[in-house]
């Protein structure tokens, strides 16, 4: 205890974390409250589960309760789940304060959101998305005298991904004052670092966790080598033996589609196991809902895309499952440190297929060290092959029977509606796109063709004057 009174932080917020088991400060939050407390802008890159939400909402509470007023903070982050726990801690350690809290994301009644905003609250935490449409669209409230701005996960809030967040960024930017206070933290910052800096311009003080490896001590990181249409054989009998062994383990599995993600829940519920999905194209009270199944323990098993990936912090979470390798070592950090997070143990197993050696190279180069096989015997998967193969054909036809393509589909059209683009004429873009490459496809072949039926000609003739000349020499020599 101490340890946090020495940082600089007051009794009450002491008194707040010891409430939560928080007693000692963690390495991120030793360096990083102090410099935030004397009121310069921070970056903190520390490992995944090392208490960086703590780390800013500690002196953010304390600068709060010598100042109060709203809106006194805006918190951004890049998912709607991550925003209700960072919520949450803010509301567990401001208890004493009174504090009022004010949660910003997609999915939920705008309406209330705008009425929400307008009463003051001292903290907003919001997704990038819902809060650009609150500034665009309304008048009623102001962040033009917030003192911090904290992005958390801030190296994904400030790429290009699949959800790109930058334009809405600007808004945001353009509203809260020049005069602030910048937190930025996220395990993974040094790839943004430059752009970072851009946000954070007021001489930011720099912290990163100076260990080689970049993933915690306590994770075992595994990897098994399999051919993609035994991969789901490989989940279950995965799954089947972390149940049989352990009554208590919560297993995590991560998928690269939605749909992906939705079939195998709807398999792995066939063979009765506890399971809940949570993806994007899932209504938000569903997503909500499936969350607060599984972190509660009602469901053991959650299947998520990366979604899922950052921040969310489910302490009985013991194994991480990858089913399929991720593209970038920096999604493979954030899946991974779903588990072995404060100082617990867990395990994380990648199912890797013969075409995505190459990514595990790249994810073992940048964690800096190797992951190791996890022995399967490969006989009792081969028993269950078929079993796995037909549920899970059977699921496919199943959900094609569903809307889940057509939503897609709608969605899809509400993004590039979204982005100011015209669905209808993206469409015949892409048609023409299509009808281009094809066409290039099919000069190529002929080119191809052309050339291989002139070599073969060549080849005819040469072989003919060959034999013209054999039966000359056998004319002469028979003379
Ligand atoms: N000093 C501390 N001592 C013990 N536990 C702590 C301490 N600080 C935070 N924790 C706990 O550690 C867990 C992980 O913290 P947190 O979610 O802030 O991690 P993080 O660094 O943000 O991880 P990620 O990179 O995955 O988002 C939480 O349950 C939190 O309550």
């Amino acid at each position: 205890m101490e340890g946090f009174s020495s940082l600089g932080l007051s009794s009450w917020l002491i008194d707040q974390c010891s409430q939560l088991g928080i007693l000692k400060p963690s390495p991120v939050q030793e360096n990083c409250i102090p410099p935030i407390l004397e009121g310069r802008d921070c970056m903190g890159c520390a490992k995944t589960g090392s208490g960086k939400t703590a780390a800013f909402v500690l002196p953010i509470l304390q600068k709060l309760s010598e100042d109060p007023f709203g809106i006194f903070c805006l918190v951004l982050t890049p998912t709607r789940e991550l925003a209700y726990q960072i919520a949450e801690q803010f509301r567990v350690l401001g208890k004493p304060l009174g504090l009022k809290d004010c949660i910003i994301i997609g999915g939920m009644d705008m309406v209330a959101q705008a009425l929400e905003l307008s009463r003051k609250p001292h903290i907003v935490i919001a997704t990038p998305g819902r809060l650009a449409d609150h500034i665009r669209s309304s008048n009623t409230f102001s962040i033009k005298k917030i003192r911090f701005l904290v992005m958390d996960e801030a190296d994904r809030l400030l790429e290009q991904g699949c959800t790109d967040f930058t334009q809405d960024l600007q808004v945001i930017l353009e509203a809260v004052p020049a005069q602030r206070q910048t937190l930025l933290f996220s395990a993974t910052l040094t790839d943004t670092l430059q752009e970072l800096k851009t946000v954070a311009m007021n001489k930011p003080f720099f912290w990163e966790s100076t260990s080689e490896v970049r993933t915690v001590e306590q994770l075992d990181q595994r990897y098994i080598l399999v051919p993609e249409k035994v991969k789901d054989a490989y989940l279950v009998y995965l799954i089947q033996k972390f149940q049989d062994e352990h009554e208590d383990w919560s297993i995590m599995i991560f998928t690269n589609t939605c749909k992906t993600c939705q079939i195998l829940n709807m398999m792995l519920r066939e063979f009765s196991f506890p399971s809940v999905a949570l993806h994007s194209m899932m209504k938000q009270k569903q997503r909500f809902a499936a969350l607060a199944k599984f972190k509660s323990s009602v469901f053991k098993i959650l299947i998520a895309t990366d979604v899922a990936a950052r921040g969310l912090d489910i302490p009985t979470v013991q194994v991480v499952i990858n089913h399929n390798t991720p593209g970038l070592p920096k999604i493979y950090i954030h899946r991974v440190g779903r588990t072995a997070r404060a100082g617990r143990n867990g395990m994380a197993i990648t199912l890797v297929t013969q075409y995505d050696i190459h990514l595990v190279h790249a994810i073992e180069g940048q964690i800096n060290m190797k992951l190791e096989e996890f022995k399967v015997k490969e006989n009792e998967v081969l028993k269950i092959l078929t079993q796995v193969n037909v549920a899970r054909r059977e699921c496919e036809i199943k959900l094609e029977c569903t809307d889940f393509d057509e939503k897609k589909e709608i969605n899809k059209r509400k993004q590039l509606i979204l982005e100011g683009k015209d669905p209808d004429l993206e469409a015949k873009r892409k048609a023409e796109l299509e009808k281009i490459k094809k066409q290039k496809k099919k000069f190529k072949e002929h080119i191809q063709e052309t050339i291989q039926n002139k070599r073969d000609a060549q080849v005819r003739r040469k072989r003919k004057k060959k034999l013209l000349r054999q039966q000359e020499k056998a004319a002469k020599a028979s003379q």
